[in-house]
Protein backbone atom coordinates (compact mmCIF):
# COMPACT_ATOMS: atom_id res chain seq x y z
CA UNK A 1 0.00 0.00 0.00
CA UNK A 2 1.25 3.39 -1.07
CA UNK A 3 2.35 5.77 1.55
CA UNK A 4 1.76 10.00 1.07
CA UNK A 5 3.48 11.84 3.49
CA UNK A 6 3.57 15.69 3.89
CA UNK A 7 5.96 17.55 6.53
CA UNK A 8 4.48 19.80 9.03
CA UNK A 9 7.69 20.55 9.62
CA UNK A 10 11.11 20.48 9.10
CA UNK A 11 13.65 22.23 11.23
CA UNK A 12 15.70 21.50 14.00
CA UNK A 13 14.87 22.02 17.55
CA UNK A 14 15.50 26.00 17.77
CA UNK A 15 14.56 26.69 14.25
CA UNK A 16 12.75 29.46 13.58
CA UNK A 17 12.04 29.48 10.13
CA UNK A 18 10.89 25.68 9.58
CA UNK A 19 7.94 24.51 11.87
CA UNK A 20 8.93 21.68 14.27
CA UNK A 21 10.03 18.02 12.49
CA UNK A 22 6.39 16.41 12.61
CA UNK A 23 4.73 14.45 9.77
CA UNK A 24 1.21 13.80 8.68
CA UNK A 25 1.35 9.89 6.55
CA UNK A 26 -1.31 8.90 5.04
CA UNK A 27 -2.09 5.02 4.39
CA UNK A 28 -5.53 3.57 3.17
CA UNK A 29 -7.44 6.62 4.34
CA UNK A 30 -5.46 6.33 8.06
CA UNK A 31 -4.10 9.67 9.00
CA UNK A 32 -1.38 9.13 11.59
CA UNK A 33 1.30 12.20 12.73
CA UNK A 34 4.21 11.50 13.45
CA UNK A 35 5.49 13.50 16.38
CA UNK A 36 3.18 16.28 17.47
CA UNK A 37 5.90 19.60 18.56
CA UNK A 38 4.47 22.82 20.03
CA UNK A 39 3.73 24.49 16.18
CA UNK A 40 2.00 21.25 14.93
CA UNK A 41 -1.68 22.75 15.79
CA UNK A 42 -0.48 25.92 13.85
CA UNK A 43 0.77 23.78 10.63
CA UNK A 44 -1.71 21.92 10.47
CA UNK A 45 -4.13 25.10 10.46
CA UNK A 46 -1.45 26.78 7.64
CA UNK A 47 -2.20 23.26 5.91
CA UNK A 48 -6.45 23.35 6.16
CA UNK A 49 -5.84 19.93 8.03
CA UNK A 50 -8.58 19.59 10.57
CA UNK A 51 -7.60 18.28 13.86
CA UNK A 52 -10.75 16.12 13.32
CA UNK A 53 -9.36 13.88 10.36
CA UNK A 54 -6.28 13.61 12.09
CA UNK A 55 -6.79 9.36 13.41
CA UNK A 56 -3.76 8.87 15.28
CA UNK A 57 -0.51 10.39 16.75
CA UNK A 58 2.88 8.40 17.10
CA UNK A 59 5.72 9.67 19.63
CA UNK A 60 9.56 8.87 18.87
CA UNK A 61 10.75 10.34 21.71
CA UNK A 62 10.20 13.07 24.74
CA UNK A 63 11.48 16.18 23.29
CA UNK A 64 9.69 19.09 23.17
CA UNK A 65 9.34 19.97 19.30
CA UNK A 66 8.15 15.99 19.24
CA UNK A 67 5.56 16.10 22.07
CA UNK A 68 4.91 19.97 22.76
CA UNK A 69 1.68 20.18 20.70
CA UNK A 70 -0.17 17.30 22.93
CA UNK A 71 -1.49 19.34 25.15
CA UNK A 72 -3.19 21.57 22.79
CA UNK A 73 -4.58 18.47 20.99
CA UNK A 74 -5.34 16.56 24.43
CA UNK A 75 -8.08 20.21 25.48
CA UNK A 76 -9.18 20.48 21.71
CA UNK A 77 -10.13 16.90 21.37
CA UNK A 78 -11.65 16.71 25.23
CA UNK A 79 -13.33 19.59 24.46
CA UNK A 80 -14.13 20.49 21.38
CA UNK A 81 -14.11 17.27 19.50
CA UNK A 82 -15.40 15.36 21.70
CA UNK A 83 -13.04 12.28 20.31
CA UNK A 84 -10.32 10.04 21.51
CA UNK A 85 -7.37 9.93 18.88
CA UNK A 86 -5.30 7.04 19.14
CA UNK A 87 -1.93 7.54 20.93
CA UNK A 88 0.82 5.18 19.26
CA UNK A 89 3.09 5.12 22.25
CA UNK A 90 6.34 3.16 22.52
CA UNK A 91 5.66 1.26 25.80
CA UNK A 92 9.08 2.73 27.39
CA UNK A 93 7.37 5.63 26.62
CA UNK A 94 4.04 5.71 28.78
CA UNK A 95 4.65 6.62 32.03
CA UNK A 96 7.28 8.92 31.45
CA UNK A 97 4.98 10.93 28.93
CA UNK A 98 2.32 11.40 31.80
CA UNK A 99 4.23 11.56 35.16
CA UNK A 100 6.97 13.95 33.58
CA UNK A 101 5.79 15.91 30.33
CA UNK A 102 2.11 16.21 30.65
CA UNK A 103 0.51 15.50 33.52
CA UNK A 104 1.29 18.48 35.48
CA UNK A 105 -1.48 20.48 32.93
CA UNK A 106 -4.04 17.76 31.97
CA UNK A 107 -4.89 16.43 35.30
CA UNK A 108 -7.84 18.04 36.47
CA UNK A 109 -8.81 15.89 39.82
CA UNK A 110 -12.08 17.85 39.65
CA UNK A 111 -13.02 16.03 36.91
CA UNK A 112 -11.98 12.81 37.99
CA UNK A 113 -9.46 13.37 34.61
CA UNK A 114 -6.68 11.26 36.14
CA UNK A 115 -4.69 9.65 33.24
CA UNK A 116 -4.12 10.02 29.29
CA UNK A 117 -6.08 7.37 28.70
CA UNK A 118 -8.76 10.08 29.42
CA UNK A 119 -7.79 12.26 26.03
CA UNK A 120 -6.27 9.34 24.04
CA UNK A 121 -6.63 6.24 23.17
CA UNK A 122 -3.22 4.59 24.07
CA UNK A 123 -2.11 2.07 21.89
CA UNK A 124 1.51 0.54 23.45
CA UNK A 125 3.85 -0.29 20.25
CA UNK A 126 6.69 -2.47 21.58
CA UNK A 127 9.81 -3.51 20.07
CA UNK A 128 9.94 -6.61 17.68
CA UNK A 129 6.79 -6.12 17.17
CA UNK A 130 5.05 -4.69 14.72
CA UNK A 131 1.59 -2.49 14.79
CA UNK A 132 -1.04 -2.67 12.43
CA UNK A 133 -2.16 0.46 12.46
CA UNK A 134 -5.16 -0.29 9.88
CA UNK A 135 -5.78 -2.29 6.94
CA UNK A 136 -2.40 -2.02 4.56
CA UNK A 137 -0.57 0.47 6.94
CA UNK A 138 1.73 -1.52 9.62
CA UNK A 139 4.26 0.32 11.51
CA UNK A 140 7.32 -0.95 13.16
CA UNK A 141 9.88 0.14 15.79
CA UNK A 142 13.12 1.33 15.27
CA UNK A 143 15.49 2.22 18.63
CA UNK A 144 17.43 4.85 17.92
CA UNK A 145 20.68 6.65 19.25
CA UNK A 146 19.72 9.79 20.54
CA UNK A 147 20.31 11.09 23.90
CA UNK A 148 22.45 8.82 26.30
CA UNK A 149 19.83 6.67 28.33
CA UNK A 150 16.58 8.39 26.92
CA UNK A 151 14.25 5.51 24.70
CA UNK A 152 13.60 7.21 21.17
CA UNK A 153 12.63 5.68 18.19
CA UNK A 154 12.57 6.02 14.31
CA UNK A 155 9.60 3.97 12.20
CA UNK A 156 10.16 1.67 9.65
CA UNK A 157 6.22 1.35 7.85
CA UNK A 158 5.19 -0.95 5.42
CA UNK A 159 8.71 -2.18 5.26
CA UNK A 160 9.69 -0.13 2.81
CA UNK A 161 9.50 3.79 4.19
CA UNK A 162 12.14 4.04 7.70
CA UNK A 163 11.28 8.12 8.97
CA UNK A 164 14.25 8.35 11.82
CA UNK A 165 12.95 11.11 14.11
CA UNK A 166 15.87 12.08 16.05
CA UNK A 167 18.88 9.96 16.14
CA UNK A 168 22.52 9.93 15.44
CA UNK A 169 23.82 7.94 11.91
CA UNK A 170 23.53 4.34 12.49
CA UNK A 171 24.91 2.81 9.19
CA UNK A 172 24.34 0.08 10.52
CA UNK A 173 20.52 0.06 11.32
CA UNK A 174 20.02 1.65 7.94
CA UNK A 175 21.67 -0.96 6.12
CA UNK A 176 20.22 -3.50 7.90
CA UNK A 177 16.73 -1.92 6.57
CA UNK A 178 17.40 -1.88 2.85
CA UNK A 179 18.19 -5.58 2.85
CA UNK A 180 14.84 -5.77 4.07
CA UNK A 181 13.43 -4.22 1.51
CA UNK A 182 13.89 -0.09 2.73
CA UNK A 183 13.36 1.63 -0.41
CA UNK A 184 12.86 5.30 0.76
CA UNK A 185 15.13 7.27 4.51
CA UNK A 186 14.27 9.93 5.92
CA UNK A 187 17.07 10.74 7.95
CA UNK A 188 17.31 14.08 10.23
CA UNK A 189 20.11 16.45 9.51
CA UNK A 190 21.95 18.58 11.69
CA UNK A 191 24.05 20.94 9.33
CA UNK A 192 26.53 22.28 11.88
CA UNK A 193 29.05 20.15 13.47
CA UNK A 194 29.04 18.56 16.50
CA UNK A 195 26.55 16.58 16.55
CA UNK A 196 27.13 15.01 19.96
CA UNK A 197 22.54 13.74 19.84
CA UNK A 198 21.97 14.33 16.24
CA UNK A 199 23.11 13.02 12.85
CA UNK A 200 26.04 15.74 10.93
CA UNK A 201 25.46 16.33 7.25
CA UNK A 202 29.41 15.44 7.83
CA UNK A 203 28.40 12.17 8.82
CA UNK A 204 25.73 11.58 6.41
CA UNK A 205 27.93 12.11 3.83
CA UNK A 206 29.92 8.95 4.40
CA UNK A 207 26.69 6.76 3.43
CA UNK A 208 26.96 4.33 0.50
CA UNK A 209 26.04 5.87 -2.56
CA UNK A 210 22.71 3.60 -2.53
CA UNK A 211 21.59 4.89 0.55
CA UNK A 212 22.44 8.58 -0.37
CA UNK A 213 20.06 7.81 -3.17
CA UNK A 214 17.04 7.30 -1.22
CA UNK A 215 17.67 9.24 1.56
CA UNK A 216 15.30 12.87 2.51
CA UNK A 217 17.46 14.79 4.90
CA UNK A 218 14.81 16.83 7.69
CA UNK A 219 15.15 18.24 11.16
CA UNK A 220 17.73 20.85 9.24
CA UNK A 221 18.69 24.01 10.67
CA UNK A 222 17.57 27.49 9.46
CA UNK A 223 19.94 28.14 6.73
CA UNK A 224 19.09 25.02 5.11
CA UNK A 225 18.78 27.07 1.87
CA UNK A 226 22.73 27.48 1.88
CA UNK A 227 23.84 23.81 1.76
CA UNK A 228 21.99 23.04 -1.39
CA UNK A 229 24.53 21.21 -3.65
CA UNK A 230 25.95 20.19 -0.96
CA UNK A 231 24.21 17.18 0.39
CA UNK A 232 25.79 14.55 -1.68
CA UNK A 233 23.00 12.49 -3.82
CA UNK A 234 20.73 13.05 -0.91
CA UNK A 235 17.82 15.74 -0.71
CA UNK A 236 15.87 17.99 1.82
CA UNK A 237 12.84 17.62 1.79
CA UNK A 238 10.29 20.36 1.83
CA UNK A 239 7.92 21.29 4.77
CA UNK A 240 4.30 21.13 3.83
CA UNK A 241 4.47 19.73 0.41
CA UNK A 242 3.33 16.26 -0.50
CA UNK A 243 5.53 13.56 -1.53
CA UNK A 244 3.76 9.85 -2.05
CA UNK A 245 6.30 6.65 -1.24
CA UNK A 246 5.77 3.31 -2.64
CA UNK A 247 7.31 0.17 -2.70
CA UNK A 248 8.90 0.38 -5.95
O1 LIG B 1 21.50 15.62 26.44
C1 LIG B 1 21.15 16.53 25.66
C2 LIG B 1 19.86 17.05 25.66
C3 LIG B 1 19.53 18.06 24.79
N1 LIG B 1 20.46 18.54 23.92
C4 LIG B 1 20.05 19.64 23.03
O2 LIG B 1 18.64 19.82 23.07
C5 LIG B 1 18.04 19.66 21.81
C6 LIG B 1 16.75 18.93 21.94
O3 LIG B 1 16.03 18.93 20.76
P1 LIG B 1 15.85 17.70 19.78
O4 LIG B 1 15.95 18.22 18.40
O5 LIG B 1 14.47 17.19 20.02
O6 LIG B 1 16.85 16.66 20.10
C7 LIG B 1 19.09 18.93 21.00
O7 LIG B 1 19.03 19.26 19.64
C8 LIG B 1 20.38 19.42 21.59
O8 LIG B 1 20.72 20.67 21.05
C9 LIG B 1 21.72 18.02 23.91
O9 LIG B 1 22.58 18.44 23.15
N2 LIG B 1 22.03 17.02 24.77
ZN1 LIG C 1 14.00 17.10 17.55
ZN1 LIG D 1 15.22 14.93 20.34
Amino acid sequence: MDISLVMLGTGSAFAKTYYNNNALVTCNGFNLMLDCGHTAPKALHQLNIDLESVDGIFISHLHADHIGGLEEIAFRSMYNAKKKLSLFLPESLIDTIWENSLKGTLENKNDNIMALSDYFNVVPVYERSPVQICDGFVLELVPTVHIPGKPSYGVFMNGYLYYSSDSILDIGTLERLRDRGCRHIMHECQLHPPGFVHATLESLLTLPEDLQRMTYLMHYDDDMESFIGRTGSMTFIRQHETYRFSRG
